[in-house]
C-alpha cells in the first residue's frame, strides 16, 4: 500500500515534490510543449491551497543533449499554470536550494534546479545508497514529507526517485495515484494484445519487447522508428550508411545484437517494417525493403504505406493495443504520416494505452484522439504494462511512513 495525499498532512509541511516535468525543447531554449506541466497542476495546487511549503524537484533531458537545460522556464510556465508566483532557483541540495526551501511560507512554491545537473542523479542506485548522495542528504534535512507525481521517471532508480522515501515519509500524488490504477490492471485487458514500439530509446524498448513477450502478454510486437530500423539491421536489411552511422552514433550498435537473439526466439510474434521513407529531392520516397540500401546519405525517417497496412491489419483484430513513441520523425511533416496513420487505426481498438512524452506531443500535433488512456509515461507505463515492478513505486512501498 503506498500513501496518497489523502493520508498527508500538508498545512505546514514542508513537501519536496518529484513530477516529471521533461519536456521537447525548442532552439531558443523555450519549452515547445507544456503538456507534462499541466499533468501535475492537479498535485501542486492540492498542496499549495492545502497550506503546504512546495519544493519541486525534477530532471530535463539527459547529460550532452540540446534538450538537457535549466528548469527556469518550466518555472514560469507553472507560475502561469498554478495562477500564483512561483518561484526558481538555480540550486539543488546546496545551502542557497536550503535556504529557498526554508524560506518559503504556507501556499507558496519554488522550482529546484534540474536534478540531472549532478551526476550521481543520472546513475542508478538501490534505495539505501540512494539515500546517502548529496541529493538526499543536502536537502532531505529541510524536508518533512516527500510526494512523489513523477510517474513517468518511476521506472528510473535515481536518486531524486528512489533515495528521499527511504529517509522521508513518502506518498504518491494525484498522477501517480491515476496512472497506477490504470496501467496497474494489465492482465486484465482484452486479447489479443499487440504491443507498438517506436521511438529512439531502442535499449529500454527491446527490454520491454523481451519482457512482454516472454510473460506471454503480448500476441503482437509492431517495430517501428529507430527501433524498426534496429530490428531491420538485424534481420540483415541493408539499411544504407546513414541509418547505420545514426544508431552506431546513439551508442545502440550492441542492440542490434540484442535485437537479432529476440527475433531467433520469438521471430513469429514481431513484425518489422515492410517498407521506409526517405527524403529524395525534397520530397518523401517510399521504398521496399527489398529495394534497399537507399542512395547514399538517404536515412530511413518513417515507415511506409505498406507497412501501415500490413500494421493496420494486425490492429484490426486487436483487443488492446499498447503503443509508444513515435513511428517516424513526426516533427519533420514530411515523415509524420506513419505516426499519423499508425496512432488514428490505434484508436479503433476497443483499449488503446498510449504512453511517452514526445508520444503525446506528436499526437497533440497531429490532431489524433480517441485513446483509453493517454499515460504521462513513457518507459515508465511500458515497463508498468510488462508488469515490472517499478523502483520509484517499490521506494515509496518500503519506505518509512508519517506514524512509523
Ligand atoms: N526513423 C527515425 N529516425 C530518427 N529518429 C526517429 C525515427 N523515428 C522516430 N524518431 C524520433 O524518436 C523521438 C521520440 O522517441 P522517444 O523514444 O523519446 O519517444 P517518447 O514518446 O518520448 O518516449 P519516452 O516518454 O519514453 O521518452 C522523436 O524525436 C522522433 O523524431
Ligand atoms: O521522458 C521520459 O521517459 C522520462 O522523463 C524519463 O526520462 P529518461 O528516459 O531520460 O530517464
Amino acid at each position: 500500500m503506498i500513501d496518497t495525499l489523502d493520508d498527508l498532512d500538508v498545512e505546514g509541511t514542508t513537501v519536496g515534490v518529484r513530477v516529471d516535468v521533461n519536456s521537447p525543447i525548442d532552439d531558443d531554449g523555450s519549452l515547445a510543449d507544456d503538456a507534462r506541466l499541466r499533468a501535475h497542476v492537479d498535485t501542486l495546487s492540492e498542496l499549495v491551497e492545502r497550506g503546504g511549503r512546495v519544493a519541486v524537484l525534477a530532471h530535463q533531458g539527459r547529460p550532452g543533449g540540446d534538450d538537457f537545460v535549466s528548469l527556469a522556464p518550466h518555472a514560469d510556465r507553472l507560475s502561469v499554470l498554478l495562477d500564483r508566483p512561483v518561484e526558481y532557483v538555480d540550486a539543488t541540495f546546496t545551502d542557497a536550494a536550503r535556504q529557498a526551501v526554508r524560506s518559503l511560507d504556507n501556499g507558496e512554491c519554488v522550482v529546484l534546479e534540474n536534478t540531472r545537473f549532478y551526476s550521481e542523479e543520472y546513475m542508478e542506485f538501490d534505495p539505501e545508497r540512494a539515500a546517502r548522495t548529496h541529493l538526499v542528504e543536502g536537502l532531505a534535512p529541510v524536508l518533512d514529507a516527500y510526494v512523489n507525481d513523477a510517474f513517468a521517471a518511476a521506472h528510473r532508480s535515481q536518486p531524486s526517485l528512489v533515495g528521499f522515501p527511504t529517509v522521508l515519509p513518502g506518498y504518491a500524488g494525484r498522477v501517480m495515484e491515476s496512472e497506477l490504477d490504470v496501467l496497474g490492471t494489465i492482465e486484465e485487458t482484452p486479447e489479443p494484445r499487440v504491443y507498438v514500439i517506436g521511438g529512439a530509446k531502442v535499449p529500454d524498448s527491446i527490454d520491454v519487447a523481451w519482457s512482454v513477450l516472454e510473460k506471454g502478454l503480448a500476441d503482437h510486437v509492431l517495430t517501428a522508428g529507430v527501433v524498426g530500423n534496429v530490428f531491420l539491421i538485424a534481420d540483415e536489411v541493408d539499411l544504407g550508411d546513414a541509418s547505420s552511422d545514426f544508431i552506431y552514433e546513439q551508442g545502440y550498435w550492441d542492440e542490434i545484437d540484442r535485437a537479432q537473439d529476440l527475433l531467433d526466439a520469438y521471430g513469429d510474434r514481431i513484425a518489422l517494417p515492410r517498407d521506409v521513407a526517405v527524403e529524395r529531392d525534397g520530397d518523401r520516397h517510399e521504398l521496399a525493403v527489398n529495394a534497399l540500401p537507399p542512395r547514399d546519405g538517404e536515412a530511413a525517417m518513417d515507415i511506409g504505406h505498406s507497412t501501415l497496412a500490413y500494421y493496420e491489419r494486425i490492429l484490426e483484430d486487436a483487443g488492446t493495443v499498447i503503443l509508444n513513441g513515435p513511428a517516424g520523425v513526426f516533427e519533420d511533416e514530411t515523415f509524420e504520416t506513419g505516426t499519423k496513420e499508425l496512432y488514428g487505426a490505434a484508436t479503433s481498438v476497443p483499449m488503446s494505452i498510449v504512453g511517452g512524452g514526445d508520444t503525446a506531443s506528436a499526437l497533440r500535433q497531429l490532431g489524433v484522439e480517441g485513446f483509453s488512456h493517454v499515460s504521462t509515461g513513457g518507459g515508465a507505463a511500458l515497463r508498468m504494462l510488462t508488469a515490472e515492478p517499478l523502483p520509484a513505486v517499490t521506494a515509496l512501498e518500503n519506505g518509512p511512513r508519517a506514524n512509523d
